[in-house]
């Protein structure tokens, strides 16, 4: 397994569903989403279908009307792939698959695929390959209910069921191989961070592609990947940081999605791990991004799911260089306000300002309010310090103590 299924330059389709939870302006930016991903796997997006229904076909997703224009526009165009938002059950994939006579993803496949192609290192690569089994293990069992359904009852204990047995039982075996294979390098990180000493760890935390890694070289003057595309950051990377002469650790991490895959928290566990053993989070927030509130809410859920929730966290709201609120011409009388039309300082005025201190505003790119981020940072890495070592709270006096040293 992990090599990609090959998406170079293939054309693809996206399909998606109206719902009563997801009126047609959520499922575009759903969309837009899923075609980012989709642009980061190396496929172009030629045509968007999407479908009014209060509960999906369960045997082909979409109606069966909307299958035929799908089908129609898939051979027409020689598309490629066709790239479902929600996740497809088995029997859904395949049947779809027969009818489209093109390959068929739902959105966990394409994030899987994308982890697949960007894993680098062994570590990295081994997580993925154990998401790919655990994401593989289910649908062998749906192959074999499909093949059931087909045979009928009678001596449909044949060859069928050997084969079946026998590739999932190689499956199981390379599950708990690859586990196995984790537990180990488990165990040589944890060493290594043990080894670390007492430092304060401070992690930077997120969404996909809002500038951790960026952030991270400014602060730690490293060189870490970052790109415009999702998913740039599939390894941690660990840096020694001083601010004044506060020394603490920086983790830059693998950034978070809606509906990430649970095969997939589940086989990052050890990566996240730096995100449960940190003392401090740096939650990174692209407020240029007209989704920026859904995104924090993903990235919340996540972190509740890995038990890290009420961790010490700041705000950082990055890329308030990009950042444009949407404009009513002074004559438009029907457009409402809302909240896109906010300007950064209404912005701050919301509940961001129930956050108190925690809050920071800056760019990444232009080191816009750099400054007040190392201040911010240093308080908060500062608590942390002197509660666990009271007695040496001399050695760092409050940031502005300092006077204009630096
Ligand atoms: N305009 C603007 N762009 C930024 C800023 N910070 C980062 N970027 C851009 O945003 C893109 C993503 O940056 P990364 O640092 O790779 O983001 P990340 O959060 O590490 O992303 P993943 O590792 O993919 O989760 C890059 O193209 C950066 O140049 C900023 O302050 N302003
Ligand atoms: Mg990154």
């Amino acid at each position: 397994m992990l090599e990609k299924s090959n998406l170079e330059y293939e054309k693809v389709v996206l399909i998606g569903i109206v719902t009563r939870e997801q009126n047609e302006e959520k499922l575009e930016e759903y969309l837009d989403e899923l075609e980012f991903l989709t642009y980061t796997a190396g496929g172009e997006v030629v045509k968007r279908f999407s479908q009014k229904m209060d509960m999906p076909n369960p045997k082909t997703f979409i109606g069966s009307g909307k299958m035929e224009e799908v089908r129609h526009f898939v051979q027409e165009n020689e598309v490629g792939t066709a790239i479902f938002d929600d996740e497809l059950s088995p029997a859904q994939q395949k049947n779809i698959e027969r009818i489209l006579n093109c390959k068929v993803l739902d959105r966990t496949n394409l994030i899987l695929d994308i982890f697949a192609q960007r894993a680098t290192t062994s570590y990295a690569r081994t997580q993925v390959e154990l998401a790919q089994y655990q994401y593989l293990l289910p649908r062998l069992a749906g192959m074999w209910t499909h093949l059931e359904r087909q045979r009928g009852g009678i001596g449909m204990r044949g060859p069928g069921e050997t084969e079946i047995e026998t590739d999932r039982r190689i499956v199981r075996d390379k599950i708990s191989l690859l586990k196995k294979k984790l537990e180990t390098i488990d165990k040589q990180m944890e060493v290594q961070r043990g080894n670390r000493g007492q430092l304060v760890r401070v992690a930077l935390v997120g969404y996909t592609n809002v500038g951790k890694s960026t952030l991270m070289n400014v602060i730690s003057k490293s060189k870490v990947f970052a790109e415009n595309k999702l998913f740039a950051t599939l390894d941690t990377t660990v840096r020694k940081v001083v601010i004044r002469n506060l020394p603490f650790l920086l983790t830059d991490t693998v950034g978070f999605i809606r509906k990430l895959p649970t095969q997939l928290v589940e086989s990052f566990k050890s990566t996240l791990d730096e995100v449960r053993e940190a003392d401090l989070l740096l939650h990174v927030v692209d407020i240029s991004h007209p989704n920026f509130e859904e995104h924090i809410a993903s990235v919340n859920q996540i972190l509740a799911e890995i038990k890290s929730a009420d961790k010490p966290t700041l705000m950082v709201f990055n890329k308030i260089d990009a950042y444009e609120a949407e404009k009513i011409e002074e004559d438009d009388l029907m457009t409402e306000r809302t909240t896109s039309h906010y300007t950064l300082a209404e912005w701050e005025k919301t509940w961001m300002n129930r956050l108190g201190e925690d809050v920071l505003f800056i760019s990444a790119l232009n080191k816009e309010n750099l400054e007040e981020f190392r201040k911010k940072v240093y308080e908060a890495v500062r608590k942390i310090h002197i509660t666990r070592f009271p007695y040496n709270n001399f050695l760092y006096p409050e940031y502005d103590a300092y006077g204009e040293e630096e």
